[in-house]
């Protein structure tokens, strides 16, 4: 089977060019610690000490987004984590990223600047035009090697992840190598029993997307979240609009067609929330069950108690779960009943579980769950459904490529 080279396949003294994925939650402008921190602060100290000269790359939030800002306190945060000192550059690619990078002495660690302020690495192309670009052609001469450990963004066309193996030598980094691994092995797994996926969170995209390919091996969703309110809306209750959010409407637009595809084809196997949650006047979480709403009004941020008592059965009745995107906005402990009621069903029963997404698996430890309750918790959310799913992963791919050229 082909397959990518690792960090046991480097040779000595590289100037290596890294990609993380340090994408977090931000709350008021501070960037909030989090596990990918913790899991690639392993690759980057094997790397510095091992005297390579490290320059990282890495995205945070997406443009327009509050969490759209700089990496300077990540630069920290990984520090701390790895225990070595990380430099920072505001640059991703200009002529102070270019110094930075020259400065580097063997066992450095470099972090640039965020790569979406760079136009070139959004949106998805494919790997030749982002190869291509005035990003991967500026800054790959100065780098004999490539390491790719974003498997949590692995899912996404973009330069900083497709363009560079193009260029350079390229190999997994420590999380790339275990992720991957450990994915492909519970994608590849057959249960006899039912197969449950909770489908929620805010990249309603992502997994709606792959709600159709995952026919024949999941047999039950369980919804809620913004996905959810956009599958009740085409149901015909009035919620999933934006009131004061940009999350529904555009998304309602980009996956209308399929949803209803989905309703279609398979009613049964989609179940709905009844009840949602939303701050009343005083502030206080109010419910109220869907068939009740004649008008939107205001935004719903969880899942209500009837949907998570109709949840736990179907749950303690699976062989398997896996978790995708929060039931709601649970960083607000008001809104966390769905996400830790469903979760806690999870960790009560013996099935095989999967919890993904940088999000998602924070509510384990927010609420005081233990992680050993499930399966396998994964820093990656988008990119381990696609994986569930069986379809290559683009910048896997790409790192298979470039050892299938090398060899
Ligand atoms: N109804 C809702 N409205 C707004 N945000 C929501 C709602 N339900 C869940 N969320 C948010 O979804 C986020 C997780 O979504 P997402 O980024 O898609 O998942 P992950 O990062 O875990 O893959 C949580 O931080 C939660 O606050
Ligand atoms: O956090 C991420 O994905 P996830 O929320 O699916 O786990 C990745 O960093 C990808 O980010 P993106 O969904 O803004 O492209």
């Amino acid at each position: 089977m082909s397959s990518f080279r690792t960090l046991d396949d480097l040779p000595a003294e590289q100037r290596v060019l890294v990609r993380l994925d340090l994408n977090s939650p931000v709350e008021d402008g501070v960037v909030q610690d989090n596990r990918r921190f913790s899991r690639h602060a392993e690759t980057v100290a094997e790397l510095a000490e091992a005297g390579h000269r490290v320059a990282l790359m890495a995205h945070q939030g997406r443009p327009g987004r509050d969490t759209f800002v700089s990496l300077e306190q990540h630069a920290e945060i990984l520090a701390e984590h790895a225990g070595v000192d990380v430099d920072f550059v505001a640059d991703t690619f200009g002529d102070d990223a270019l110094a930075a990078v020259r400065d580097l002495d063997t066992g450095d660690v470099l972090l640039l600047e965020n790569t979406r302020m760079t136009d070139d690495e959004l949106p998805e192309k494919e790997p030749e035009e982002h190869a291509a670009s005035d990003f991967v052609e500026t800054l790959g001469p100065e780098f004999d090697a490539f390491v790719n450990d974003a498997y949590s963004a692995a899912h996404r066309k973009h330069a900083s992840l497709v363009g560079f193996p193009l260029r350079l030598p390229s190999y997994a980094g420590r999380v790339m190598e275990t992720e991957y691994e450990a994915n492909t092995a519970i994608a590849e797994r057959e249960f006899d029993g039912d197969v449950t996926m909770v489908v929620g969170g805010t990249k309603a995209t992502d997994v709606i997307g792959v709600m159709e390919a995952l026919d024949g091996k999941v047999d039950r969703f369980l919804l809620g979240g913004v996905a959810g309110e956009l599958f009740l809306r085409a149901a015909g209750y009035p919620v999933g609009e934006d009131i004061d959010t940009e999350l529904f409407d555009e998304q309602w637009d980009a996956n209308e067609e399929t949803i209803r595809s989905v309703l279609d084809e398979r009613r049964d196997q989609v179940t709905l929330a009844s009840d949602l949650a939303y701050a009343d006047a005083d502030g206080e979480r109010a419910e109220v069950a869907v068939d009740d709403i004649v008008e939107k009004t205001q935004s719903f941020l969880d899942i209500g108690s009837d949907t998570v008592a109709d949840y736990e059965p179907v749950i303690r009745d699976s062989e398997a779960v896996f978790v995708k995107g929060a039931l709601g906005v649970f960083e607000d402990e008001r809104f966390s009943v769905g996400t830790v009621g469903v979760l806690e069903a999870i960790a009560e029963t013996d099935c095989f579980s999967v919890v993904g997404g940088g999000d998602t698996s924070r509510a384990i430890t927010m609420y005081g769950m233990d992680e050993d309750d499930f399966s396998h918790v994964s820093i990656a959310g988008g990119a381990y459904i696609r994986a569930l799913t069986g379809e290559p992963l683009p910048a896997v791919e790409l790192l298979i490529r470039s050892a299938e050229r090398d060899a």
